[in-house]
């Protein structure tokens, strides 16, 4: 084995940034297809993948809900979440919190719960199965009107016990956090967390928005911030965590190349970062390829990535006691020779 190999186990970490429907690989959408009897625009699964090459959110957004439409009874949302799962325990994930897209779903004719109903088999299942806790976010479109997403906050009422925070997602631009106060509002009073992307895209006053009019208790992405001094002062003084996905940045051409990735310079700047992978079918790997890439590409050393995976469990929406044992199991695992 090759010296740079690492010779230890992934470090243990939470996934905090993962759209379920993002974990959809080939080989399962064709399945899938095949038994729902969809007809899916590619001959096959490597004309799929060839499909695989994005010039920014937009153009993957379009393949993305594109391939949903395989997902159609509460199984395959149970399979989806399962295969997920089990790349995830690989990849030396402990907790993992799930974002998942109602509106993709109940506009093709899915009902809310069965989607729910069907992520929760195999989320409730998954402590004893791949040793991982979870929990799940409902993220509203932000390309859709803020009235489809109080109708849709409604019709997830009788789950809220299954669901712990809501989030933002899709297209940014031209769509500010601001857009969403009465929804995010109300998910705060049932006693909901409060997640929103923001500044992968769209500049630095979305984040000041997600926090101040949204009152996020995290902003996902997040790397524009450093467009902004005073922001990333109060995103440091706060301790407000940051979901950056580097991986995903540089397929959607968020950075040219990992090397100019700007998660040193964040980590230097004393913000809560977190390591995360996004759309992981899509983007070329899960959470430790991440780690593994921003250790090659970006020269990040062992005690920086055990900071990266301690961050995942402090920036979780883990009780105390949990985030401090997870956080002891990161200070015991043995080093990576690398
Ligand atoms: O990276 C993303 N950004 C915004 N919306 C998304 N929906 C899935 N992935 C993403
Ligand atoms: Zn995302």
């Amino acid at each position: 084995m090759p010296l740079t190999e690492p010779t230890s186990p992934p470090l243990p970490k939470a996934e905090l940034h993962l759209h379920i429907e993002g974990t959809l690989e080939p080989g399962l959408a064709f399945e899938l297809a095949r038994r729902n009897g969809v007809e899916l625009p590619f001959a096959d699964e490597d004309a799929l993948r060839a499909a695989y090459s994005f010039d920014g959110l937009q153009s993957f957004l379009d393949l993305y809900y594109a391939l949903m439409a395989v997902l159609r009874t509460a199984d395959d949302f149970t399979e989806l979440a399962d295969a997920y799962l089990a790349r995830a325990r690989q990849q030396g994930v402990r907790h993992a919190e799930i974002f998942f897209d109602p509106q993709a779903h109940t506009a093709r004719g899915v009902p809310i719960g069965t989607v729910i109903e069907g992520l929760s088999r195999a989320l409730d299942r998954a402590p004893e199965t791949y040793g991982i806790s979870t929990r799940l976010i409902l993220c509203f479109l932000r390309d859709a009107s803020a009235e489809e997403a109080l109708e849709t906050f409604d019709s997830a009422r009788p789950y809220l016990d299954r669901i712990t925070a809501v989030g933002l997602d899709s297209a940014e631009v031209g769509n500010p956090p601001s857009k969403f106060r009465e929804v995010f509002a109300r998910a705060r009073n049932a006693g909901l967390r409060c997640v929103a992307h923001a500044g992968e895209e769209g500049p630095p006053s979305y984040v000041w928005e997600a926090l101040d009019v949204l009152g996020v208790d995290r902003v996902d992405h997040g790397v524009r911030c450093l467009e902004d001094d005073t922001l990333v002062a109060r995103l440091a003084a706060e301790q407000i965590p940051l979901t950056v996905c580097p991986l995903s940045n540089v397929t959607l051409r968020v950075v040219d190349r990992l090397a100019d990735h700007p998660l040193p310079a964040m980590l230097d700047a004393g913000l809560l970062v977190t390591v995360n992978s996004d759309d992981p079918a899509y983007f070329g790997g899960y959470v430790d390829d991440n780690f593994r890439a921003i250790r090659e590409d970006l020269g990040l050393g062992e005690e920086q990535l055990r900071t990266l995976a301690r961050n995942s469990f402090r920036a979780s929406f883990l009780d105390a006691a949990g985030r401090d044992a997870l956080i002891a199991e990161v200070d015991r695992h043995p080093a990576r020779i690398s």
